[in-house]
């Protein structure tokens, strides 16, 4: 595989623009379905060496074309294969229909396959082209596999997953391993599409990398390539104060434990100073918790007016914990020119009087990442989060432009984008992240980022990863507290 690929991202879309720039090329398009089918035994025998027999399902496409060349492969290395067709194979055009042509198997018809234990299904049905949801006689057969238990090993997609946005269309199968080509497709790491692929491996079927990458967009997987030239190298003459000095903003006594998260976390992930600024109230509780961070009384618009003179705080942290209302707009609106990570409480303060938001950060020119997840998505991005033709990763780029903000729309597939459109997807966070506090963790690590002088998009990309990679180190039983202890160094 091209190094120029690894990380890239390809729609559907794009991916059948490329395929026909490849033919357009004098690329024979047989030999990629070749290629391809070739690449699905080899992977069919590797991973299932035990297997019985391999059921190929192949449908009426080219993914059904891949099918016909797995299975005559297969049958060629001697295994057991039995071959079902969606639909009349008789009908098939194009390379599907030479494919078919070369594979002399017999073929039933789909609702005839019933599985037995000891079979492997080959799920060459619908790939890349899938464009509505499956037929009803495609959906009782993967009805039928998913609830045999049987493994699955999926030709491009699992069927009936859409590889724009990982959006079930209608049924899909769920496989153990998904062998698709040249890149991976949205539908691969946007959920549910990313519990149902298993395994993925992209296999290069030979176009040419220059292909791929005049056609693919600015969407990429989120690996530490997209930002390791802006993580800060610890200079040996440094201070502390170039490292970057972090503000986060308290809530009052009641609930204070958010933003003291985020602040541990801020100082593990190298802010040179952290403070944790503190209406009266919360003082006592605060510092009666702190030890490295300090503290900071800051009772109004006119305390923080009057800290903000000293411009070596050069990084915020607002909302976790911090109270709906007047106070929250008020100080955000005055951290809009710094680099600032609204987040939580912060983000739902302006559900109504978002406009006024954005225009301030519009204007401020300062370094804004909004981090909602779905919940807050929606409350700040109602039409957006509404759209249903819009993917995950769209939703958060209309968000970013929207909002002249870099989005972290956080989940299980946290997708990072910025208002000019770039955008890349998070693939190594794992379930146990999902805990309590764990949000607030991630506010104080881009706050770190941020304070250290990273721009704001690869702030955030490398405070998602950062997360993800906490989570592994901190293990199955995190808690907010043990991944602070588990922030690894970023460089
Ligand atoms: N260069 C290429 O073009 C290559 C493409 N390859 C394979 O080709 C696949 C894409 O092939 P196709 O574009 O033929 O698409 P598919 O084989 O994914 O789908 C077949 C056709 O079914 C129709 N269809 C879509 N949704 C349907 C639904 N819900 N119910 C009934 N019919 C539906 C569409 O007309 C679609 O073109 C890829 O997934 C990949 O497996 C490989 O052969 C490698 C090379
Ligand atoms: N199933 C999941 N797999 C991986 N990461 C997840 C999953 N669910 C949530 N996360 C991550 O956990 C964090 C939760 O943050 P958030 O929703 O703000 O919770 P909290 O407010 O409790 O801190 C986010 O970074 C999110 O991306
Ligand atoms: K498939």
């Amino acid at each position: 595989m091209s190094d120029a690929l690894q990380d890239i991202l390809v729609t559907p879309a794009e991916m059948a623009a490329i395929d026909q720039d490849a033919a357009r090329s004098g690329i024979d398009s047989f030999s990629l379905m070749r290629s391809a089918g070739m690449a699905v035994s080899a992977a069919a025998l590797r991973l299932f060496p035990a297997a019985r027999r391999f059921a190929v399902l192949c449908g009426p496409g080219n993914n059904g074309g891949d099918g016909y060349v797995a299975a005559a492969a297969l049958a060629r290395c001697g295994a057991n294969v039995v071959v079902f067709a969606l639909g009349d194979p008789a009908m098939l055009k194009g390379d599907a229909a030479h494919a078919r042509n070369a594979c002399t198997l017999e073929t039933g018809a789909i609702a005839a396959y019933e599985p037995q234990s000891g079979d492997v299904v080959v799920d060459a049905l619908f790939g890349a082209g899938l464009s509505r949801d499956l037929p009803d006689e495609a959906r009782t057969i993967v009805e039928r596999v998913n609830e045999s238990g049987l493994p699955v090993l999926a030709v491009d997609l699992p069927s009936g997953i859409d590889g724009h946005s990982g959006e079930v269309r209608g049924a899909s199968f769920i496989a153990a391993h998904t062998v698709t080509f040249m890149a991976a497709k949205p539908g691969h790491l946007l959920m549910p599409g990313r519990a149902r692929t298993g395994t993925l491996e992209v296999f290069d079927i030979g176009i040419p990398a220059r292909l791929v990458t005049a056609r693919s967009g600015d969407l990429r997987v989120n690996t530490p390539a997209i930002w390791k030239r802006h993580a800060a190298c610890l200079d040996p003459g440094t201070h502390k104060y170039k490292r970057g000095h972090l503000a986060v903003l308290s809530g009052g006594q009641m609930s204070t434990g958010a933003t003291r998260l985020s602040a541990a976390a801020g100082l593990r992930a190298g802010a040179g100073l952290v403070t944790l600024a503190s209406p009266a109230d919360a003082l006592g509780v605060n510092a009666s918790h702190l030890t490295a961070v300090m503290l900071k009384e800051i009772r109004n618009a006119a305390d923080l007016a009057d800290w903000l003179k000293d411009k070596r705080l050069n990084a915020f942290v607002l909302g976790p914990g911090f109270g709906v209302g007047k106070k929250a707009r008020d100080f955000t609106l005055m951290l809009c020119d710094r680099a600032l990570v609204l987040d939580a409480d912060g983000m739902t303060s302006f559900q109504q009087g978002r406009k006024e938001l954005f225009e301030v950060i519009a204007a401020s020119g300062g370094e804004v990442v909004l981090t909602p997840h779905e919940g807050e998505f929606a409350r700040l991005f109602s039409e957006i989060a509404a759209d249903g033709a819009l993917s995950k990763i769209e939703k958060a780029q209309a968000a970013a432009k929207l909002s002249h903000a870099v989005i972290v729309y956080k989940g299980p597939d946290t997708v990072i984008a910025a208002p000019s459109g770039r955008a890349v997807v998070n693939a190594n966070a794992p379930p146990w992240l999902a805990t309590a506090g764990s949000g607030d963790v991630l506010a104080g690590i881009i706050g770190a980022h941020l304070a250290q002088g990273m721009p704001a998009f690869e702030a955030a990309a490398a405070a998602v990863w950062r997360h993800g990679e906490t989570a592994i180190r901190a293990g199955r039983t995190a808690t907010a507290e043990t991944l602070v202890e588990n922030i690894p160094p970023l460089a």
